[in-house]
């Protein structure tokens, strides 16, 4: 079941565009990840998605409420952590907590403070004398523990320590596990991999590729080294088989699915070396990025575009 639909979003700041036709579906239970360069329009997508931001033409829904007219609706659904959360500086930690949680209906003061102490948070300490990473850690508890439907998380590791790093995956983890819905922006390509099942990459407000993890992690790069002069993929490994460069003796292979057949071919070539590695999401990443081609407009060319 889909949670949240979008059909040619786009967002316009005066001349320019911040999001450009995005066209994405959500499915229930997924962990969503969205990537992109600075400045691709992620948060202009999110911020859209709350309501926050009036859409300049297209259409948005979460649980079947258009995001604009019915946004009380929708956040009444959404935990969302923004990239710059504000909380009231005058407050020590505790009394943010429960403040919070007494205004979300799905909010619990109790799960929030189990929260800040597996976080390790000192919650005596005002807000205005926290450091930047313990402000985070605290607007991570008011929203990890809000039980709705969908948690939307802007940039959620920024300026943790690696444990606590950890820990925030582990929460998205379990809400995944719950069967509850995650949409997660980040740099960290890592964390999108580990956490993810599907993936969208957004390049100058457009949506230029969607990528499940599955299929993702079926994909290998191989790296061989051979004297061969000669070197013809066989037909029927064509299809699932790219020579992606040849330097000398050095040619390098990416290939999907089952690499039997492909391993087969090559150990009857007697190459000097051979390197298997999976491709990963970075590799994606710098092709979706990287590319010498100008953007394309919509995922199915992207998606051959990389392919
Ligand atoms: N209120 C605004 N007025 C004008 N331009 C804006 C406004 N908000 C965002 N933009 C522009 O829209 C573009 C997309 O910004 P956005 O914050 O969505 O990017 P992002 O992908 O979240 O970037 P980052 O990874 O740096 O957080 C940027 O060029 C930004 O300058």
């Amino acid at each position: 079941m889909s949670i949240v639909e979008t059909h040619a979003l786009t967002k316009r700041f005066g001349d320019f565009i911040a999001l450009d036709r995005c066209s994405l579906t959500v499915q229930s239970g997924d962990v969503f990840g969205l990537l992109g360069p600075n400045g691709a329009g992620k948060t202009t997508l999110l911020r859209t998605l709350l309501g926050f931001l009036r859409p300049t033409s297209g259409t948005a829904s979460i649980c079947g409420h258009d995001v604009f007219s019915e946004s009380l609706a929708v956040r009444q659904n959404v935990a969302y952590l923004p990239g710059d959360a504000r909380l009231p500086r005058h407050m020590r930690g505790r009394s943010v907590l429960r403040f919070f949680s007494d205004l979300h209906p799905l909010g619990s003061t109790e799960r929030s403070l189990a929260l800040a102490d597996r976080f390790e948070l000192d919650l005596q300490r005002r807000v205005g004398f926290m450091s930047t990473g313990m402000r985070q850690k605290l607007a991570l508890c008011v929203v990890l523990s809000t039980q709705s439907p969908i948690v939307i998380l802007d940039e959620p590791t920024a300026n943790l320590d690696p444990s606590v790093r950890k820990a925030v995956l582990e929460q998205v983890e379990q809400i995944r596990d719950a069967g509850r819905t995650v949409i997660l922006s980040s740099h960290v390509l890592s964390e999108i991999e580990q956490v993810c099942n599907r993936v969208v990459f957004l390049r100058r407000g457009q949506l230029v590729l969607e990528q499940s993890i599955a299929a993702l992690k079926n994909q290998h790069r191989i790296v061989i080294w051979i004297d061969e002069d000669l070197f013809d993929i066989p037909q029927s490994l064509q299809q699932r088989v790219t020579q992606t460069s040849r330097d000398g003796d050095r040619i390098v292979l990416e290939t999907d699915g089952d690499l039997v057949p492909l391993l087969s071919w090559l150990a009857t070539l007697a190459p000097r070396e051979l390197r298997l590695e999976p491709l990963g999401i970075e590799a994606i990443y710098d092709r979706v990025h990287h590319a010498e081609t100008e953007a394309v407009g919509t995922m199915n060319d992207a998606a051959q575009e990389v392919a």
